[in-house]
């Protein structure tokens, strides 16, 4: 049915934003949010999402009128949509903590007083707590003039998502304060616990909710074994399959983005910068840009370098160490390829980045504990993605957002689907079961690479010396040649094996291996 709003939205779709026809999601989003009603819209990155509240921003045709709110969490996020929406001769203004003083009193006055005020107004959720930004938008409300929320990367209201952010949480105030401003709530990832957890917090149960396949179809997905830092092999992968193209190298710490962009610069005249938070703001702005341009084609970064990004032309993303999550993981692949032009993801995994990773999460002390053991399980479903050489890796990724997924439509699009025909399955049960058996209990110290050469009795000297040749465990894996690292990461993984942290020095700790008292199941298989 078509509605009374149609013929503005399509002339201004057309002549405004320069677009022919919406893409699938769009158009029923907009018609929601011109009507009225509250709109939950899942959109995979690069989707579209900020058309659908943009666009009926500036319609006059609609049920609601007045100032669109939007909210997001990125001040430069906020001025890369500011720039673009007044290029396009949109009336925005944008409040946020880095203006001065006297330019953000004349923004509010102008939302309070004016008879012209702007169609946008875009606002951190750290302002919206504010008294000053609350009376302006009580002033607003009680003249009819609030149009709508809309509050991107809405993830960060849950506790349950990757970037949970206080004052996202503090949105709740938005329906409580405001009961009749239609909300729109975007994302480019979620879970269906997110889902369930944003859509009761910002409370609009009622929505009309959005999404669609989360499936990438033009994005290769390989997960690879990591030797050393994985150098060696993200050098040849660039030069053999990208030379000269847009990538992102994506590092765990600040310290690995430097090294590693510096070695490529410097070693193997791969033109490498490297983006993290540890940078002046100045120093970041000059990179985005030099990466936006293709003054600069490859980013060496921390996660920092995310939200926002949209460069169409990206051909490779590049793990060089673990995510810590299969959401991130998504998010970060999710930055190739925007073009719809075939692009790779590569992951380099071995379990000792996984090990120093849950580290990292133990120590964390600014956590709480349930929200350590979510961390917890989100990096051990990323190891089991790595560890899984048999099922399609969309599968598997899909899978995490409760998609439901063909392999059959994956193409060969993995190392899993291409390799489908010289897997060899092994049961790996009995073996498991005979380790976790033979386990010594805590007084021995064992490491992980300890465990390796035992199990495959090796002829170290250390092994001797510390009497671990005499342990009922020594040589019992002799005949699993290559296999024997993966059967024992794979059993730290599904935890039939722990690890224990011990302090060595002052600041030095050690993982040793714990024996758990449990039995163990079914364990897997490998290739
Ligand atoms: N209907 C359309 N037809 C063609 N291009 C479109 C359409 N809608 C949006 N775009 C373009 O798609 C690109 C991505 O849009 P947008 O930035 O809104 O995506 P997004 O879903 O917000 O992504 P992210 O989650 O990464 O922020 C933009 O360059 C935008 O101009």
């Amino acid at each position: 049915m078509e509605t009374p709003w149609y013929s503005e939205v399509q002339k201004k779709l057309l002549h405004v934003f320069k677009v022919e026809s919406f893409r699938r999601n769009q158009l029923e989003a907009i018609n929601a949010t011109l009507d009225g009603q509250d709109v939950f819209l899942l959109m995979p990155t690069g989707g579209g999402k900020s058309l659908c509240f943009q666009l009926p921003a500036i319609c006059e045709t609609g049920r609601t009128k007045g100032v669109t709110v939007v909210i997001g969490p990125l001040i430069s996020l906020m001025d890369d949509q500011v720039q673009a929406l007044r290029e396009k001769g949109i009336d925005v203004e944008a409040l946020n903590k880095d203006m001065p003083a006297e330019k953000s009193r004349e923004i509010r006055q102008r939302l309070r007083h004016s008879s012209n005020k702007p169609k946008l107004l875009y606002v951190t959720p750290e302002r919206i707590q504010l008294d000053d930004m609350n009376e302006t938008l009580g002033l607003l409300y009680r003249q009819g003039l609030l149009a709508r929320f809309a509050v991107d990367e809405v993830h960060c209201i849950s506790e349950w998502g990757r970037d949970f952010r206080d004052a996202y949480k503090a949105l709740d105030v938005l329906r409580k304060n405001f009961p009749k401003v239609p909300i729109m709530a975007l994302t480019g990832t979620a879970t269906k616990r997110v889902v369930n957890d944003i859509v009761t917090r910002l409370k609009i149960e009622g929505c009309l909710q959005l999404r669609q396949s989360f499936n990438r179809r033009n994005l290769n997905y390989m997960v690879e074994a990591k030797v050393g830092r994985g150098l060696a092999k993200i050098v040849e992968f660039i030069n053999s399959k990208h030379h000269g193209k847009t990538g992102i190298i994506y590092c765990r710490s600040r310290i690995d983005c430097e090294q590693v962009a510096g070695e490529l610069c410097d070693q193997h005249r791969i033109p490498a910068k490297y983006f993290h938070a540890g940078l002046d703001r100045e120093t970041k702005t000059q990179i985005l840009q030099d990466w936006q341009s293709g003054a600069c084609k490859v980013v060496v970064a921390t996660t920092a370098f995310g939200m926002g990004i949209d460069k169409a032309d990206v051909r490779f993303v590049i793990h060089q160490c673990l995510p810590r999550s299969l959401e991130g993981y998504y998010q970060e692949t999710g930055r190739a390829g925007r073009d719809g032009k075939p692009a790779d993801c590569v992951l380099y995994y071995n379990y000792g980045d996984a090990q120093s990773l849950f580290r990292l999460i133990r120590n964390e002390d600014t956590t709480s504990a349930e929200s350590k053991e979510a961390s917890e399980d989100g990096l051990r479903r990323v190891v089991q993605f790595c560890q899984n050489v048999i099922d399609c890796r969309r599968e598997q990724v899909l899978a995490y957002f409760d998609e439901k997924f063909d392999p059959r439509d994956c193409n060969e699009q993995c190392d899993n689907c291409r390799n489908g025909g010289s897997v060899q399955v092994q049961d790996v049960t009995e073996i498991t079961k005979m380790i976790v058996s033979r386990m010594p209990n805590d007084e021995y110290r064992i490491t992980r690479n300890q465990l390796v050469d035992i199990v495959r009795g090796s002829q170290k000297k250390d092994l001797r010396e510390k009497g671990f040749d005499q342990l009922s465990l020594f040589g019992i894996c002799k005949d699993k040649g290559e296999n024997v690292e993966r059967i024992i990461d794979l059993m730290l993984s599904e935890q039939y094996l722990a690890t224990r942290s011990i302090q060595c020095h002052q600041a030095w700790t050690k993982e040793y291996l714990k024996r758990l008292l449990i039995s163990c199941g079914e364990a897997g298989s490998f290739s």
